[in-house]
């Protein structure tokens, strides 16, 4: 699944499943438990031959009748499990209360104490099945100090124990990727190596902190195959307005072909015409010594897929760009008059931002571009890439902005770019919201999609739907903090954007990102702006078969 559902979706699934009389609430803890057991001696074979000794912490909730099943399962192998339960047993939700009795047949459930905890033999394996979804406050005192048996320091060789964690490190809100605090001590939170998750991803799992906190995320089918429990729209397609999806080429637990997604956003891997069929891009530059930026997300508009890109400056760069630019054409263009001469109803696509310079004038032209519009060459009003200073040069009025986007724009700020323009949504002022809900809000409030950088990059369209793209784990690409990058990206959202036959731009955004992340992936470390560009026909290479 590529649905990052949030935890009440996911009760909500479960409800609608055991209510349906398709299955019990005690079965889907025997395979949520089963399946932990399973994904986590894939993970280690080494584990899987002969007896080894486990340490299970269960919680007071079901997340803690899943560790006892795994009690259970690890025992039926013949493994030494040491259970220990934080609350009261009696306490414990019908479904874990039955595993916690069944498991009493076969060993013995401590209370969670330190002391207790350190008096065990060194396991092979720790499970952490604390809390799951269920987790609505910071954890307490007492469980941090037993959470990470790495810090313990009772075992040892300790950074050679396997840490599973059962649905997410307990800690983690697996709605937000982020780990509640009580305001007065640092936020308390476990990691993992391998975190096993049931029937989707959840959000936490691939936002903010989850991604480091989780380890190696697998999910594991539990059988749920009720209609709330299927996958509702795949990438590529338009988002379902309720739950939030990966960008990534996956859907039903399989990959897609590449040439299915991204494949078939670029209009060149497929397409017939000339190159105006492919769309016009237009950059608009800054002054004399700015204009790198705009250059370099022109040339990415062209690489991407444009027919034609032109970089439109003020006529005292002119001499400094033409030094630079020979596919890509360009014009003098200062004032929204000179846009409105030279911007025909030809161009399909317009970025505004990378370099520019903050103030009047660069507010001045970002409303013409938004005025644009095609008349009746073009079928749709061409779109509007908005980066950089495009954004900065509304901070004092993002209202003002708010009142010019339409449905073909898409704002690109970073965290920094986004607190100027949404400052109750910033980072700094979001609380215990998620990126994606703060990012759908800002989305509804400019009428437009919005994405909001990062390695979870959240991208949002008005009425809900929105997409994260995970840059983590395996798809990790440090090297992509570079100055520049993000100009290249907004280029790249320009020139898939353009050709006459370019999907909505909520899903070229969505490509985009991955794209970008896969040039800068195929390059590798050591990794500068101008590079990302010069990558794409490599990246495409592997999409076209
Ligand atoms: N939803 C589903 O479809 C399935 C859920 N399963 C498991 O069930 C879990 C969810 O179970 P629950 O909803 O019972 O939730 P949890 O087991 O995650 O936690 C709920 C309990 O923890 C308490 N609690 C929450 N935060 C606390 C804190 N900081 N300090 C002390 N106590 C705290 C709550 O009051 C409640 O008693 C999932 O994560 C998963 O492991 C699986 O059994 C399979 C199916
Ligand atoms: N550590 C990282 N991992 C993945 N992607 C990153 C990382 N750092 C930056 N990026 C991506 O690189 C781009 C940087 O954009 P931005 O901050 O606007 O830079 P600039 O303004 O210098 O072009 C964004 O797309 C962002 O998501
Ligand atoms: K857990």
């Amino acid at each position: 699944m590529t649905e990052l559902l949030t935890s009440a979706q996911m009760r909500a699934i479960e409800l609608a499943e055991i209510e349906s009389g398709a299955v019990t609430g005690l079965q889907l803890m025997e395979r949520a438990g089963r399946g932990a057991v399973e994904t986590a001696l894939a993970k280690w074979p080494e584990l899987a031959k002969g007896r080894h000794r486990a340490l299970i912490l269960c919680g007071p909730g079901n997340n803690g009748g899943d560790g006892f099943v795994i009690a259970r399962r690890l025992a039926d192998r013949g493994w030494s499990v040491d259970v220990f339960l934080y609350g009261d047993g009696s306490g414990l939700p019908p479904d874990a209360k039955t595993n916690h009795d069944l498991w009493l047949e076969m060993g013995r459930v401590s209370p969670c104490a330190p002391e207790t905890i350190r008096a065990c033999e060194r396991p092979d394996l720790f499970v952490d099945a604390v809390f799951g979804t269920g987790l609505t406050r910071p954890l307490p005192d007492m469980l941090n100090e037993v959470l990470d048996v790495r810090l313990m320091n009772v075992w040892s060789e300790a950074q050679s124990i396997r840490r599973l964690a059962v649905d997410c490190p307990s800690g983690l809100n697996l709605d937000t990727g982020m780990v509640p605090s009580d305001g007065e001590t640092a936020p308390r939170v476990n990691s993992a190596d391998l975190t096993v998750s049931f029937h989707s991803v959840k959000a936490g799992h691939k936002l903010a902190l989850g991604p480091v906190l989780c380890g190696d995320v697998r999910t594991v089918d539990i059988g749920l195959t009720g209609p709330d429990a299927a996958e509702r729209a795949m990438v590529g397609t338009a988002p379902d307005p309720d739950r939030a999806r990966l960008a990534a080429p996956e859907f039903l637990h399989s990959d897609l072909p590449l040439r299915l997604w991204p494949g078939s956003m670029i209009a060149k891997l497929r397409g017939q015409g000339h190159k105006y069929d492919y769309g016009h891009a237009m950059v608009l530059a800054g002054g004399p010594g700015r204009g790198g930026a705009a250059r370099m997300a022109a040339r990415s508009a062209l690489r991407s897929g444009a027919g034609l890109v032109t970089v439109l400056c003020p006529p005292d760069a002119l001499t400094e760009n033409a030094c630079h630019l020979d596919a890509i054409m360009l014009r003098a263009c200062g004032d929204p008059d000179a846009f409105r001469q030279i911007v025909d109803d030809r161009v399909s696509s317009l970025c505004l931002g990378p370099g520019m310079g903050v103030g009047e004038e660069t507010r001045a032209l970002v409303a013409a571009a938004l005025a644009h519009r095609r008349g009746d060459r073009g079928w749709r009003d061409p779109a509007v890439v908005l980066d950089a200073d495009a954004l900065t040069s509304f901070a004092d009025a993002p209202d003002a902005l708010f009142a010019l986007t339409h449905a073909r724009t898409v704002l690109t700020p970073h965290e920094g770019e986004f607190a100027r323009l949404f400052p109750d949504l910033a980072q700094s002022s979001r609380g215990q919201r998620s990126k994606i809900d703060v990012v759908r809000i800002a989305a509804d409030r400019a009428g437009c999609v919005v994405l909001l950088k990062g390695e979870d990059t959240v991208i949002a369209q008005p009425g809900g739907g929105a997409s994260v793209h995970s840059a983590t784990g395996a798809r990790a690409v440090p090297w992509l903090a570079t100055a520049g990058a993000g100009d290249v990206l907004a280029g790249l959202i320009a020139g898939l954007a353009a050709p006459e036959t370019a999907p909505d731009l909520f899903c070229v955004t969505e490509a985009a990102v991955w794209l970008h992340c896969e040039a800068a992936r195929c390059f590798g470390p050591g990794l500068i702006a101008e590079d990302l560009p010069e990558m794409l026909p490599k990246v495409f290479s592997t999409l076209a078969r």
